[in-house]
């Protein structure tokens, strides 16, 4: 198996409890992996040290340095207010391309419109994001994803308060990057999707619970030890000397 990221012994510690806790493994090239866990188990610290927002932890991560790499934090994270409109928004994930003058041509802005086709949103160019509902925000948000043409995309909860149509539009989008031979890495709560979608899983409960073909992953047996260890945690978690800052 080619490898697109190898963990070597990560922890991620926040107030130095640990978040995700010597975790070594990796991330096959051109497949699908899902992260899945109890809520807090670490899922999203890890997914931000993916994407290279969180750098503060021990341990190695390591990927080829060329490799593109597009992130989709959970849409909490995302800050809406600021007055853009979609097509502007889209195009942001041109910014390699786009440059300090930020010239966006006609090539570009066939991309953009070519994205939005993708999603469903023909003729939302003009309008502001803040007045887009979470569904259509979270099409645009993938929209962005096209352009941005990464060879690694990471997904934290993408499907999360989605109605069934938007959640079916953007899992048929999830399975053309997979067509394309990119690396998907996607955190999910619902098991279903994981085994529908994912070849790969990863269970956390901080620590690695297991980690490999999703059939295997997804047994009650690892299901219910990561529910054991996600109720042990908090009174028990040991200091650790890493600190994260974002
Ligand atoms: N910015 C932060 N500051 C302090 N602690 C944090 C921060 N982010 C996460 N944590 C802590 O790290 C632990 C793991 O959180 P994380 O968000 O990574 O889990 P998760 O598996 O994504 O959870 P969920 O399913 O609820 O989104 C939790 O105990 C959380 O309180």
């Amino acid at each position: 198996m080619t490898a697109a990221v190898r963990l070597h012994d990560l922890t991620v510690a926040w107030r130095g409890h640990p978040a995700v806790h010597h975790l070594s493994g990796s991330f096959a090239a051109a497949s699908a992996t899902a992260i899945v866990g109890p809520n807090g188990a670490g899922k999203s610290s890890l997914m931000a040290v993916l994407g290279g927002t969180l750098r503060r932890y021990q341990g190695r991560v390591e990927r080829d340095p060329a490799l593109r790499v597009a992130y989709l934090p959970q849409a909490g994270e995302i800050d809406r207010s600021f007055p853009v409109r979609v097509q502007e928004f889209v195009a942001m994930g041109l910014w390699q391309r786009i440059g300090c003058f930020g010239v966006v041509d006609a090539a570009m802005r066939r991309q953009v419109h070519e994205a939005l086709h993708a999603v469903g949103l023909e003729g939302f160019e003009d309008r502001p994001i803040g007045e887009l509902s979470v569904g259509q925000m979270q099409r645009v948000l993938f929209a962005r994803l096209v352009v941005q043409d990464a060879a690694l995309i990471l997904l934290d909860e993408p499907f999360n308060a989605l109605d069934e149509r938007t959640t079916t539009d953007l899992l048929a989008l999830l399975e053309r990057w997979k067509a394309e031979g990119r690396t998907l890495i996607a955190v999910l709560h619902d098991l279903e999707q994981v085994r529908a979608h994912f070849e790969h899983t990863l269970l956390l409960a901080r620590e690695k619970v297991a980690w490999g073909p999703t059939a295997q992953v997804l047994s009650d047996e690892h299901l219910g030890a990561a529910r054991r260890m996600a109720e042990a945690w908090d009174a028990h978690a040991p200091r650790c000397a890493t600190e994260a800052t974002p």
